[in-house]
């Protein structure tokens, strides 16, 4: 199966008769995502508990939590891939419902078709959506250039590595230009090095694209270099303890970041935040 969910067309995601959904009258028009206190049970089990966020256009959200605390669930809701068992989400002003077209969801691991190439697999989502093979090749080109793939279009998966595969993958959600990016932990199968290398090239293709990100990672560190807000999860039942500001300018050096009194002080608020 696809680690990638375009999330593709649905007929729960058709337009109403009647219009889209209004916004609520206190959220603002650059609100893209509005989660609306939102609450999820699987059984007796209540795993969110009146979950309010909201996330405005172009901005990027870390989302972090500890284990088990419903950040997949979160964005799974957010995907339409599930309702809520309480309360609403709403993205553009339009109730989700089901799975919406320009969503991307990437994944921790990718999985890329291994019978193509790494071009072909990039040109996937858009193949299945009827884009002719000119723009498709093109887009390929086009993303490949951006990861710093240019000479691995040709190679298949198994001659890839698992960074370049991750870039792949993204290639793949990125080809697709979803207006919102959904991302559970899509660094956490690389090695340091690789991450280090591969984050503030995602940061800059994110500047360039104006997506709304939801990022979910363990890693406070990735959270505070990618985000412009750190959301932090409590434990089950999960809700939002905390929604930490980072100030830093970018493009950011992680390494210079360390340094920083401020960063110690946002790196310990969050961690704070984890343990409540
Ligand atoms: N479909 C489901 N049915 C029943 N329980 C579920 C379902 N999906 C998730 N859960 C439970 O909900 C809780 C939250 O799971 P979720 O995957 O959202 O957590 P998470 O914060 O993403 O965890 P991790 O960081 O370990 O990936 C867990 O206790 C999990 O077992």
């Amino acid at each position: 199966m696809s680690n990638l969910k375009i999330l593709e067309d649905h007929p729960r995601n058709l337009p109403k008769a009647g219009g889209v959904d209004m916004l609520a009258e206190n959220v603002s028009t650059e609100t893209k995502i509005h989660v609306d206190k939102v609450s999820q049970r699987f059984g007796q089990t209540e795993v969110l508990r009146d979950v309010n966020l909201q996330i405005k256009e172009g901005e990027f959200i870390a989302l972090v939590g500890m284990s088990g605390c419903g950040k997949t669930t979160l964005l799974n809701l957010i995907a339409g891939l599930a309702n809520p068992s309480r309360g609403q989400i709403q993205i553009a002003g339009a109730t989700v419902n089901g799975p919406r077209k320009s969503t991307g969801y990437m994944f921790a691991r990718d999985a890329l078709l291994p019978w193509r190439t790494a071009n072909d697999n990039i040109t996937y989502g858009l193949q299945l959506r009827g884009v002719p093979k000119r723009i498709r090749d093109e887009k390929a080109r086009y993303w490949l250039r951006q990861l710093g793939l240019e000479a691995a279009g040709d190679r298949f998966r198994a001659q890839l590595s698992q960074g370049m595969r991750q870039r792949v993958a993204l290639g793949r959600t990125m080809a697709l230009e979803p207006d919102v990016l959904l991302l559970d932990e899509p660094f956490a199968a690389l090695d340091a090095q690789t991450k280090q290398d591969i984050m503030p090239q995602f940061a800059q293709l994110w500047a360039e694209s104006g997506t709304t990100i939801v990022l979910v990672t363990h890693d406070i560190d990735e959270a505070i270099a990618l985000a412009d807000r750190v959301v932090v999860m409590g434990r089950l039942p999960g809700r939002i303890v905390m929604d930490v500001p980072v100030p830093f300018k970018r493009p950011r050096d992680v390494n210079s970041l360390l340094d920083e009194a401020d960063y110690r002080e946002i790196r310990h608020t969050v961690r704070k935040g984890l343990m409540s």
